[in-house]
């Protein structure tokens, strides 16, 4: 079975073709903010995201023809269980009235498209809105704004898999704080199974990251925002795309500060220390919703690669349990197994409705 497997994150594009788990090709387009500021329309950023994967699969003379399915990733819909869904119509239509605009909402749409042309179907898998939250971590504190479960779910569920395979034991019996640390940073409390708290990673709550502000200081922002300096988009821009780092410094390459960091960059470096100290005051506070009782921390994501900045988190929250690291994500991998286990008819296929 060959599958063609696509995911659109913040700061890059990735693209791959596998034949049943085993990868035959894998791409990582990246992105970087100048080029991504071009594209304010979500309709720019699909022709921009689309024509990125069919140029890379005709360079690297991939045939389309052999495809059996595609598998994308999941984007901005409804509040949904964990699982495998068949893209159709009606997701399609949700995804381009989606009031938050995300590149995995891009996904989706770019998957059927090209499976439309060569007469095959195209899923998401474990897409960013799968929601497991327990009743009292829906509160916020006003209920006109209930918290929310937006995170990188694809990748903390196949890592936690695969932390528990590496041990053992079964993910549905044990406690973990999982860390996705990419364009966005998601730091989720699984208990037994089930991402029982996790920040809203989009334009929610938590760490910032390369490209997200992350929690803000809530009426600084509401007087900001009514100072009339600053329009509704220039907002939300702050928090999602140039927020965090990008608002720092300028950019969202974390392996670029990184070499600044270690070539003397004061600010660069000081900058990495608040990013780890922010991550380890969250995963602090997941450890508080698992009642202490952590069976590993898992940190993984592009930024886990970075010896520099795990090493810094490591200090802060090593009392707690085990720290782990799965540099880069498993998302391709994870993808492209559930595309598998459809194909041998191991899978249910949810509906989307
Ligand atoms: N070796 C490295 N050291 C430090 N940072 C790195 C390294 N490799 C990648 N990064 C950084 O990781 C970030 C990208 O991570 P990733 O590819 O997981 O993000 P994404 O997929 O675009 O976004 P998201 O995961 O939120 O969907 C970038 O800031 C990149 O510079
Ligand atoms: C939080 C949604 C997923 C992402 O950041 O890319």
């Amino acid at each position: 079975m060959i599958s063609l497997v696509i995911n659109p994150g913040s700061t890059s594009t990735k693209v791959a073709v596998f034949e049943n788990d085993q990868e035959l090709f894998g791409q990582n387009i990246s992105h970087p903010t100048e080029e991504l500021a071009k594209l304010s329309t979500i309709d720019q950023q699909y022709q921009f995201r689309k024509d990125a994967i069919l140029h890379i699969l005709k360079e690297q003379q991939q045939d389309l023809q052999k495809l059996d399915l595609i598998m994308s990733r999941g984007g901005l819909l409804k509040p949904l269980s964990s699982g495998v869904y068949q893209v159709n119509t009606q997701m399609i239509d949700d995804l381009k009235n989606s009031p938050r605009q995300h590149a995995s909402n891009l996904a989706a749409m770019i998957a059927l498209d090209i499976a439309e042309e060569l007469g095959i179907n195209a899923y998401i898998a474990d897409p960013v809105v799968v929601d497991e939250l327990q009743p009292l971590a829906r509160y916020s504190g006003n209920p006109l704004f209930p918290r929310r479960s937006i995170f990188h779910a694809l990748n903390q569920k196949a890592i936690s898999r695969q932390y528990a395979n590496d041990i053992e034991r079964h993910y549905e019996d044990l406690n973990l704080i999982v860390v996705h640390m990419g364009g966005g940073i998601s730091v989720g409390a699984h208990e037994k199974g089930q991402v029982v708290d996790v920040n809203q990673a989009l334009d929610g709550e938590g760490p910032f990251s390369p490209e997200r502000s992350g929690t803000l200081p809530v009426g600084d922002v509401i007087r900001t925002a009514f100072s009339g300096k600053y329009s509704e988009q220039e907002m939300l821009q702050m928090v999602v795309g140039k927020g965090g780092m990008v608002a720092y410094l300028g950019t969202n390459d974390a392996y670029q500060v990184e070499l600044n960091a270690q070539a003397g960059d004061a600010k660069a470096m000081e900058f990495y220390e608040a990013m780890a100290y922010q991550v380890a005051k969250e995963i602090g506070s997941m450890s508080t919703v698992l009642k202490g009782k952590v069976d590993a921390i898992l940190l993984t994501g592009g930024l886990a690669k970075s010896r520099m900045l795990t090493k810094l988190i490591e200090e802060r929250v090593a009392f707690l349990s085990e720290v782990k690291c799965y540099p880069g994500e498993d998302e391709m991998k994870a993808l492209a197994f559930n595309g598998m286990l459809l194909s041998q008819g191991e899978l249910e296929i949810k509906k989307y409705q």
